[in-house]
């Protein structure tokens, strides 16, 4: 159920501009960033599960659009390990689906009312006390931060798996429904430099390393998803679900070239998505499209 929180929406934005400070016509978050045009072929797989039209039998067109998850769009690369990989399927009848994934399996927190008052808790240079009771405040926040701290700077934006993180489900044409969680896993699997080898490259070394290497040819990932079973939460983004889970691949994108004149209008509404697959309750992922439509706002009025 989508609950609107334009209010909390715009406090978010004025947060993030108060930790990170504010990039006069840029994205509030995910701000330096590189379209590609891709295809995406289907294998089948997901037809007992959905009717959505770009996971039958016929391969589509895809946007994508790589990027760093900062909101500074001069960001050096190696300072920020959360890289992001928009993909838009453009279905031919002019319906699209958007699936907005991270290098992160989980998010920090499960309500948006917890994300702005950790924003506040940094934007206000709180004491070291307070950061630290705000974590045992939330502990859900964990998980994430304890993987984000593991990570390590990337070869290239092409060789990491990424993940939409909230679960989506899936409708078949009896109209059964099945809970899914995505993810994108890399062709080419070798994703980690040293920070002393990435250090030697310049701020925006992932940008020029893809277009490189999609000049020797197309870059792909395989796209999967584990199905959910009895229990497993659907609505926190700060859980994953067990291992065990069965995981199935739907099909296979080719990003073929950078695109240098795409216009920097797109929204990547994580809610936006074809018949056949439908929005869980998450609060997070409902969330996002009122905190996206703040920021497309404001950079599309320049500010
Ligand atoms: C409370 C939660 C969140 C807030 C406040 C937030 C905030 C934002 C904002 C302001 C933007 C810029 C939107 C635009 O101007 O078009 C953005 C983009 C983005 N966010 Fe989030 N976000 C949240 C959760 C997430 C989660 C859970 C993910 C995980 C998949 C995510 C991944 C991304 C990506 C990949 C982009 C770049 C989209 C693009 O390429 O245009 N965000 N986010």
């Amino acid at each position: 159920m989508k609950v609107n929180k334009p209010e909390l929406a715009k406090q978010a934005v004025d947060s993030i501009e108060n930790v990170a400070g504010t990039f006069q016509g840029y994205r509030r978050a995910h701000a330096k960033g590189v379209y590609c045009r891709a295809v995406f072929t289907p294998n089948g797989n997901a037809v007992p599960y959905t009717t959505a039209a770009h996971l039958q039998d016929k391969e589509v067109k895809a946007l994508v659009r790589f990027s760093d998850s900062s909101p500074n769009p001069n960001m050096v690369d190696i300072l920020s390990p959360v890289k992001g990989m928009s993909v838009q399927f453009q279905l031919p009848d002019g319906d699209v689906t958007n699936l907005v994934s991270v290098t992160v399996p989980v998010f920090i927190t499960k309500t948006p009312e917890a994300f702005v008052e950790m924003l506040r808790t940094f934007g206000n240079k709180s004491s070291l006390r307070d950061v630290v009771k705000m974590f045992v405040n939330y502990p859900e926040s964990r998980a994430a931060f304890h993987i984000m701290k593991k990570m390590r700077p990337f070869i290239s934006y092409s060789t990491s798996h990424y993940f939409p993180i909230h679960a989506f489900y899936f409708i078949n044409e009896k109209g059964e429904q099945q809970a899914v969680k995505y993810e994108w896993e890399p062709d080419d699997n070798v994703n980690i430099k040293t920070k002393k080898e990435a250090v030697m490259h310049p701020g925006d070394y992932l940008d020029e390393e893809l277009e490189n290497r999609m000049a020797e040819g197309p870059i792909g990932f395989r796209l999967n998803v584990w199905l959910g079973e009895k229990g497993d939460s659907v609505n926190d983004s700060t859980v994953m679900w067990p291992d065990e889970r069965k995981k199935i691949t739907l099909g296979h994108l080719s990003i073929t070239n950078k695109l240098e004149h795409q216009a920097d209008d797109v929204v990547f509404d994580p809610t936006v998505m074809t018949n056949g697959i439908a929005c869980t309750d998450d609060p997070v992922l409902h969330f996002r499209r009122d905190v996206y439509s703040v920021s497309f706002d404001r950079r599309s009025k320049g500010r």
